[in-house]
């Protein structure tokens, strides 16, 4: 049995995003199958009845650009916040669209799934763009190679049941897996267990259920 890490996120989560680079990382430092699972994390709060940590506690909000900043330098991740284009897309606009035409490209075109992932990645927690305008998710397909044709297909199909179905089958499969936040991630290991993890900072954790050593942020393998 091959091991394999399957990555649930949704780019509203700049930990997602930390965990995402990780994966795409170790994929080639552990020759791992990883799969990408773009869902939807408001939905997932909705099911386990949990709240973003910002949320739970004005202290715990308080801490979290600081550990964020940190763990950004560590896996040298660009991410700076605009306070309050992140506020306004995480918690009033949300990224639903976003993750539609996500889906919808991974559907037609899963190779170009991961750089789009990256591109709106970049565009809400580098550039402080908002990723709920359909310019921004253009801009972002653009950067990530799509053509402008598939890039209007895409936009359109974001709209279409198949999409949302998919999207949906993706957020209940990690809701059934026990998950209540993002990043989540399914580690199959040599027998072909499924371990469920929760968060960006379980690698050594991954590591060990695989059977491999522990290799550190490899930043040398960005591909930022
Ligand atoms: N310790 C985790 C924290 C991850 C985290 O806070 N994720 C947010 C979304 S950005 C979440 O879903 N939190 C739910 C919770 O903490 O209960 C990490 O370093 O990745």
């Amino acid at each position: 049995m091959a091991e394999s890490i399957e990555v649930y996120y949704d780019v509203v989560s700049p930990y997602s995003w930390l965990a995402f680079e990780m994966a795409c990382r170790l994929r080639e430092a552990w020759r791992i199958s990883v799969k990408l699972k773009p869902f939807f994390l408001g939905g997932v709060m909705k099911a386990s009845g949990n709240k973003p940590p910002a949320l739970v506690s004005p202290t715990k909000g308080m801490h979290l650009p600081t550990d964020i900043a940190r763990l950004a330098k560590f896996y040298g991740i660009p991410i700076n916040h605009n306070p309050e284009n992140f506020v306004r897309v995480a918690f009033s606009k949300g990224t639903l669209g976003a993750m539609r035409f996500i889906t919808a490209v991974d559907l037609c075109c899963p190779e170009k799934t991961e750089e789009l992932s990256r591109q709106l990645w970049i565009a809400f927690h580098s550039q402080g763009k908002d990723i709920t305008e359909d310019s921004v998710i253009s801009e972002a397909a653009r950067k990530a190679g799509l053509t402008d044709k598939c890039i209007e297909e895409s936009l359109a199909d974001s709209r279409s049941a198949t999409t949302k179905n998919r999207l949906v089958s993706y957020t209940q499969e990690a809701i059934e897996g026990g998950a209540f936040g993002a990043p989540w991630i399914a580690v199959t290991d040599r027998s072909g267990k499924k371990h469920m993890v929760f968060g960006s900072d379980r690698w050594e954790i991954i590591a060990d259920l695989l059977g491999k050593d522990y290799p550190g942020p490899l930043r040398h393998l960005s591909k930022l």
